[in-house]
């Protein structure tokens, strides 16, 4: 898997910002919305576009759109939605999809408990989000999916990525010629006896929304 760890100041001082015990709910979203948006930046270098002709005030002059179909965004329920705003900011023309998915605290295993996306996704450009990418087993059942549904090109964007989860996505998907790529904030050091990523920020959907 194609990975790419953004390295810049802002995104290291709003990610030091998330990680804080400290940081309350609104505004543990706010930055994970303006995290969501320099992620996306960087994640959407190989957006598909068209060539087109606009007329200026002056003169014409020669650019591109997106093209069509536009990409489809996809997060991943429930802390996936923390990052959705700031990817449509960016792409406002893509249409969502929605995965449902937990992951079995005792098992480690992702569970799916809600699908809601287009049946047919052949020639899409998929955009996943979901902050934490950790075993690597919701990510890798949610773009399994994806593919099985036709999609061509995946791109998955998370705020923190442990180097365990990489390799399992490695292991899934090595060898099937999938071009799938990952944008992270930061690559941490290594999952606790939990599963959670060390030093990570904890539960990304309880502190976005609260425990449940
Ligand atoms: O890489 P993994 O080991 O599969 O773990 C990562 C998953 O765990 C978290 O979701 P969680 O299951 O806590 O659901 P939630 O978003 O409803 O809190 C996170 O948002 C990922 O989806
Ligand atoms: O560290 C982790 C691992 C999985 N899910 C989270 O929300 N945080
Ligand atoms: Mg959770």
């Amino acid at each position: 898997m194609e990975t790419l760890v953004v390295d810049h100041p802002l995104v290291a001082h709003k990610l030091t910002v998330l990680r804080d015990v400290n940081t309350d709910s609104p505004t543990f979203r706010r930055l994970a919305d303006e995290l969501v948006t320099l992620l996306a930046y960087e994640a959407t270098r190989q957006v598909r576009t068209t060539d087109v002709t606009v007329n200026t005030p002056v003169a014409p002059a020669r650019g591109v759109r997106l093209a069509q179909p536009y990409p489809l965004v996809v997060p991943i329920l429930r802390a996936g939605l923390g990052m959705l705003d700031g990817m449509t900011r960016l792409l406002p023309t893509a249409e969502v999809g929605f995965l449902g998915m937990i992951r079995n605290e005792s098992t480690l295993k992702a569970e799916t408990y809600a699908t809601r996306l287009p049946d047919d996704l052949s020639g899409r450009q998929v955009y996943v989000v979901d902050p934490m990418l950790a075993t690597g087993g919701t990510l890798a059942a949610a773009i399994e999916f994806l593919f099985e549904r036709g999609a061509d090109d995946v791109t998955a964007l998370c705020l923190l990525a442990a180097p365990e989860g990489i390799a399992y996505m490695d292991e899934v998907f090595a060898g099937t010629g999938r071009p799938i790529r990952l944008v992270t904030a930061a690559l941490d050091e290594r999952l606790n006896e939990h599963g959670y990523i060390v030093p990570g920020l904890g539960d990304a959907g309880d502190r976005l929304y609260g425990v449940v």
